[in-house]
């Protein structure tokens, strides 16, 4: 994993709505209880009163009103108040967002001046790419990796398929930008979507194992398969959702987070069947090189408003790449380089790769 280095963005960014001055309304809420978001639906939020703790209940949630436009989304830790029961007709009220540890943002397209929060506080963002049927894409996985390192988020690139190709050139390449590979494959000829016939599973969930991932990915690349091997009543969790709702599993365009079984420590995963890759119009490329803490300190030298890219004149990771004391060194950082500036191409738009990549569907 690279080190993080943070910087003032993620001062901004970590406090998020718990750093304003509180208001008037705290006293009256003294009798709030915590819960996590699970999903989100049409003004209704599915939440988890004392999640993973001994009162753990399900309850559905309507937003406060003096919570504004004020955006609640799966993984948001919530004050909520009123009828938190959970019993069938019962209503919660979200009276407060609780600080935000990390933040995915994603842009409809490179130019969409507006972002959207899509979940918070996930540790990791999983990139699920089948190695065929369909390719691999990695202008698309670079898009990912560029908006996780933006959010200060983990990667781990969940190679499936592996019975029809081989994984090695995928591994080679995103090994030198931290990014952390498993590979799976189901038995040939297995029920399409059946628990269990997940080969690579236990890596995977060594992979996510205590955190709360998010997981995306395009149609056909084998993420429900996964998804179902994961958490074997899934169906029945999202099913849940949509009876409080009334909306089917197939319009369901929002993220759902699912508690994964079979862990040492809390694993959540995120599913976000709307979101297929990542504009990133909000990604800053100097707060990108930040996800390199040895590139980033390199280039604290760099002439002024250097963007790092490869025709930057005088930029020092040329000098740095060029001046390592032998070929494996040089190797090793020639690789680091020319990663992180593939990364910073996707965002600065650089024209090499499929433009039906650059945005994906616009949110709901
Ligand atoms: N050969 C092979 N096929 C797989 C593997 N994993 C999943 N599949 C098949 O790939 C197809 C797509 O899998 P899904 O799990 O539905 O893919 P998805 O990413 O959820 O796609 P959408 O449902 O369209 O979003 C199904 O026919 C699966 O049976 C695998 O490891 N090897
Ligand atoms: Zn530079």
């Amino acid at each position: 994993m690279p080190t993080r280095r943070y910087d003032e963005r993620d001062v901004r960014v970590r406090p998020g709505k718990g750093s304003r001055p509180r208001t008037k309304q705290r006293p009256e809420h003294a009798d709030a209880e915590v819960a996590l978001v699970t999903a989100v639906d049409r003004g209704r939020y599915t939440v988890l009163v004392d999640a993973d703790g001994p009162d753990e209940r399900r309850a559905v949630a309507m937003k406060a009103r003096e919570l504004g436009r004020e955006r609640v989304v799966p993984g948001d830790l919530v004050d909520v108040v009123g009828d938190t029961s959970g019993d069938d007709g019962s209503l919660a009220r979200i009276v407060r967002i609780g600080p935000r540890r990390t933040v995915l943002r994603r842009t409809a397209d490179d130019t969409d001046p507006i972002e959207r929060v899509i979940v918070a506080n996930a540790d990791q963002l999983v990139v699920v790419t089948a190695l065929a049927d369909p390719e691999p894409r990695t202008r698309m996985i670079d898009r990912c990796v560029a908006a996780a390192y933006d959010a200060r988020m983990d990667v781990l690139l969940a190679l499936t398929k592996a019975d029809l190709a081989d994984a090695g050139w995928l591994v080679e390449m995103y090994a030198p930008i931290g990014v952390r590979v498993v590979v799976t494959r189901t038995d040939a000829g297995g029920a399409a979507g059946t628990a269990g016939t997940v080969h690579g599973l236990e890596a995977v969930l060594d992979a996510l194992d205590g955190r709360t991932s998010v997981l995306v990915g395009h149609s056909g690349v084998g993420k429900s398969t996964l998804v179902n091997a994961l958490v074997p009543d899934a169906g029945r969790a999202i099913g849940r959702v949509n009876d409080v709702t009334g909306r089917g599993r197939h319009t369901s365009t929002s993220a759902v987070a699912l508690r994964v079984p079979g862990t040492h420590a809390p694993t959540w995963v995120i599913d976000t069947p709307g979101v297929r890759s990542f504009g990133l119009a909000h990604v800053d490329p100097q707060h990108l090189i930040g996800a390199f803490a040895d590139l980033a300190a390199v280039s604290e030298e760099c002439p002024r408003g250097c963007t790092h890219a490869t025709d930057s004149p005088d930029c020092l990771l040329d000098t740095w790449v060029a001046d390592a004391p032998g070929a494996t060194v040089h190797d090793a950082r020639a690789a680091r380089v020319a990663s992180f500036r593939r990364l910073l191409a996707s965002r600065l738009g650089t024209p090499d790769g499929d433009p039906r990549e650059t945005g994906g569907p616009a949110l709901p």
